[in-house]
């Protein structure tokens, strides 16, 4: 017995390169026979033809259509006139010669019955069996040892050829060795004459049958293992020796069979029956091998698949010969063939060098194994550089990236700063442009004519981007002491919350919050004359632009908003609140047009006669004993007869009988509605009820779950009374004119409604119950327009009183 020391067993690892396994496919050959002399005399045709040395095609003369593909690609495919000497040395050789470098390695042939698997086996043995000996020849510094074993498998029982016995031996599973089996002959070969004369008693031995497709037919799987033991003549009888054991099976399979075909009966048949399941077998473990290593493969179904087992997705080097019969009553066993082995090339074993050690070359080799080891702790190998640099650059990448999102969110966050810096520079434009007319305001504030009241509630006030009536975009922002501070306010305004006194002033101070009528003839008293006069021209050019550019032109106007709307950038509503400051485009106000009409219309008293009355039943508005809100529809019905009359009607045809009872009437109606959708007056009157009574505020921190309707309700109540507040163009100045406190009113409902817009696109992202139009923008944007000449009339007033 030969050996190798160590380092010769480490340096033939790395030369090998098989180590730590190789994992392979399966090599999958496939020879076609030539028409033998029976099918010659049957005139029997060949479909099929060896295209180049990788594909065989067939041709199909018949034109039969069939799911079986035609060309069928492989490791190397071998034409009827190829020897089994070409089959050998260009196909199998590599693989059955890897047993003498101490890997297992298997050839298998499978075929149908009569297609030359056991012709060409033959000859793959013995051109096997040869080279190893040659090999041996030339690599006499080695030592080699070959042992020979042979079995059957007929019928499902395993038969040793090599034994006249005829018991069936059994298959064991040892924990070292795997499955053997049991009392199993295995001659050690003397010389390579012996194992000729041992491949002939297996040939005697073996089950042979004649069928009508083959005179000799093989009725068993037949397996013959050469185990070669090899090692260096230097180490032999050495404390270090170890060895080189492998070994190479050729595995003879009996052919499948049809029994109609091979006309077989009583034996021949049982005999059929088994060869067909075991190698039903075979197919099923080779079909799932050819899906990977998952699952359980079912090796032990069949004998042959359990001895086979380490062949088949183990630790072996294998090839198959795929044999075919070129006749055409053979076609679809032929293709089953092919099938069988187009799974086959898609199964991988992992092939290894099989090293046995001696004991003490073991301990020596572990003994050297562990001192390397423990210098590589003490002086550690340095650094993989081109790792560490792969993995900088990777880092480097990353945070490129992350500096790349972050500039980009800085620019982000840059132009919202412009966007929120030029909303405040607008906002101080408006709010100088509101000082001078600070007095005046306090005085519209304070004025005992303005018949709906706010008690407690905050006082909104509208900013124009300009002074400029006509260029004049809205916004509206809620201000309490939490958000006076917050940079971002657009728009401000003004809150009597609890304490009428502590009123913040607008703009630079001037202006003065709501207070009784003592406070409204002290601010008068205040109004400086030179200051009036400033204001009076302001106002001059005021009313001059609006001279120029008329409200009546309402298509202009509402495109204007239109626009606005479209545009979000140019039409914002901002919440102040930080944690809320994102910009927020204002949704458009309630649409009204499409409401329908019903019988629930108020009678106006101030109406004209002649004219539809608006009678208002105050029982059918609920209040706080029923706490009912009037239906939508209903509300919406009066605003859009309100709003449609002050369509179709300009100013020259309005009919106006008394504009006292008109305000009169206009007022009482805006209460009760405003009551109605309060509740009830008990908590304040009319347009006084502040947010805060209508819940918006508390909906905001924690929204009640049936809050979007609760708030498309309010939503709609306050619109409306806002559109009763605005009928027309007529009655709109007279408002302005005799009414002081209801343009300001009007534009505070506005300024909920904007706020209400907020709360819905704040809550109610995407909510379909939210139906916005734009009416009402261009509405309010006319009652500003007009608020200079009620500014205008009070500056008279003023002026009046002071001179007198
Ligand atoms: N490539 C070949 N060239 C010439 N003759 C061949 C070839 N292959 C097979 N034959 C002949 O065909 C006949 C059947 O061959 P063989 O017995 O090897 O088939 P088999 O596949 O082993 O059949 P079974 O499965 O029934 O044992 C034999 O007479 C054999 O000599």
């Amino acid at each position: 017995m030969g050996a190798i020391g160590g380092e010769e067993l480490m340096n033939w690892e790395k030369m090998e390169g098989v180590g730590n396994g190789r994992e392979e496919k399966i090599l999958v050959l496939v020879r076609l026979r030539p028409l033998n002399e029976k099918e010659i005399a049957r005139n029997d045709v060949s479909d099929w033809e060896c295209i180049n040395d990788t594909t065989v095609l067939f041709r199909n003369s018949l034109q039969e259509r069939s799911m079986f593909p035609t060309a069928y690609s492989f490791d190397r495919v071998f034409s009827g006139d190829a020897t089994t000497r070409q089959v050998y040395d260009e196909g199998a050789k590599g693989i059955a010669l890897s047993v003498v470098s101490g890997i297992n390695s298997s050839i298998f042939a499978y075929g149908q019955t009569s297609s030359g698997k056991t012709y060409t086996m033959t000859g793959i043995t013995e051109y096997t069996v040869a080279d190893i000996y040659a090999y041996m020849q030339k690599h006499e510094e080695r030592a080699f040892v070959l042992k020979f074993s042979a079995i059957e498998i007929y019928n499902e029982a395993i038969r040793d050829l090599l034994s006249t016995d005829n018991i069936p031996l059994r298959v064991l599973d040892d924990p070292e060795k795997g499955t053997i089996i049991e009392k199993l002959t295995e001659e050690t070969l003397r010389d390579w004459g012996h194992l000729k004369q041992l491949l002939s008693v297996c040939e005697a031995q073996r089950k042979v049958g004649e069928t009508s497709l083959n005179e000799t037919s093989s009725r068993s799987h037949q397996i013959l293992r050469l185990t070669i033991e090899s090692s260096a003549n230097e180490f032999i009888g050495k404390d270090k020796s170890t060895k080189l054991t492998a070994s190479v099976n050729f595995v003879d399979l009996a052919g499948s069979e049809r029994a109609a075909q091979a006309l077989s009966v009583g034996q021949r048949l049982k005999e059929g029956c088994h060869i067909n399941r075991s190698l039903l077998t075979l197919s099923t473990v080779i079909r799932k091998l050819s899906k990977g290593k998952h699952g359980h493969v079912n090796y032990r179904d069949s004998k042959l698949t359990r001895i086979l087992q380490p062949c088949l997705g183990g630790n072996a080097r294998t090839a198959i010969i795929c044999t075919l019969s070129p006749a055409r009553e053979h076609v679809e066993q032929s293709k089953n063939t092919l099938l069988f082995a187009s799974c086959a090339k898609e199964v991988t074993t992992n092939a290894q060098v099989n090293v046995v050690m001696s004991d003490k070359a073991l301990v020596k080799h572990l003994q050297k194994e562990l001192a390397r080891l423990e210098s590589e702790l003490r002086t550690p190998a340095p650094p993989d550089y081109s790792a560490l640099l792969k993995k900088k650059d990777q880092q480097i990448e990353k945070l490129e990236k992350e500096v790349r999102d972050l500039i980009k969110q800085r620019d982000l966050a840059e132009s919202r700063i412009q966007e929120l810096l030029q909303a405040v520079r607008n906002d101080q434009v408006s709010t100088q442009w509101d000082g001078r007319q600070g007095n005046a305001c306090a005085d519209e504030y304070s004025s005992e004519s303005s018949s709906i009241k706010l008690p407690g509630t905050t006082r909104h006030q509208e900013n124009s981007n300009s002074p400029s009536p006509s260029n004049r975009t809205l916004f509206a922002t809620r201000t309490d002491e939490e958000e006076s501070n917050t940079v971002c306010k657009e728009v401000r305004c003004v809150e009597t919350n609890e304490s009428i006194n502590d009123q913040t002033a607008i703009s630079n101070g001037e202006s003065e919050s709501v207070s009784g009528p003592t406070e409204t003839s002290r601010l008068r008293n205040r109004v400086n004359i030179g200051s009036l006069e400033q204001n009076f021209q302001d106002l001059q050019n005021t009313i001059n632009s609006l001279v120029t550019q008329p409200y009546g032109d309402g298509d202009d106007e509402e495109q204007e908003v239109q626009s606005q709307i479209s545009n979000p950038t140019s039409f914002k509503l901002t919440k102040s609140r930080s944690c809320r400051a994102n910009l927020v485009t204002s949704s458009s106000p309630p649409e009204f047009e499409n409401t329908p009409p019903n019988d629930f219309e108020p009678r106006f008293p101030g109406r004209p006669e002649g004219r539809k009355q608006w009678d208002i039943p105050p029982q059918e508005y609920g209040g706080a004993a029923s706490g009912g809100l009037l239906r939508s529809d209903s509300q919406s019905s009066l605003g859009s007869t309100m709003l449609e009359d002050a369509k179709n009607k300009t100013s020259g045809e309005e009919d106006i009988p008394s504009v006292d009872t008109f305000v009169a009437g206009l007022k009482k109606m805006a209460k009760l509605q405003f009551d109605q959708v309060n509740g009830s007056g008990a908590e304040g009157d009319g347009l006084g009820k502040s947010v805060k009574s209508i819940g918006i505020d508390s909906m905001m921190d924690s929204p009640p779950a049936d809050w979007p309707q609760e708030f498309a309700r309010q939503q709609k109540c306050i619109v409306e009374l806002w559109q009763a507040c605005n009928v027309s163009l007529i009655h709109r100045t007279y408002f302005f004119l005799l009414f002081r406190g209801d343009p300001m009113d009007s534009i505070y409902m506005e300024v909920e409604i904007r706020r209400l817009s907020f709360l819905k696109e704040t809550f109610s992202k995407g909510n379909p119950a939210f139906q916005d139009g734009h009416t009402l923008t261009s509405a309010s944007r006319f009652s500003l327009s007009l608020y200079p000449i009620y500014i205008l009339v009070l500056v008279c007033e003023v002026g009046w009183a002071w001179t007198s």
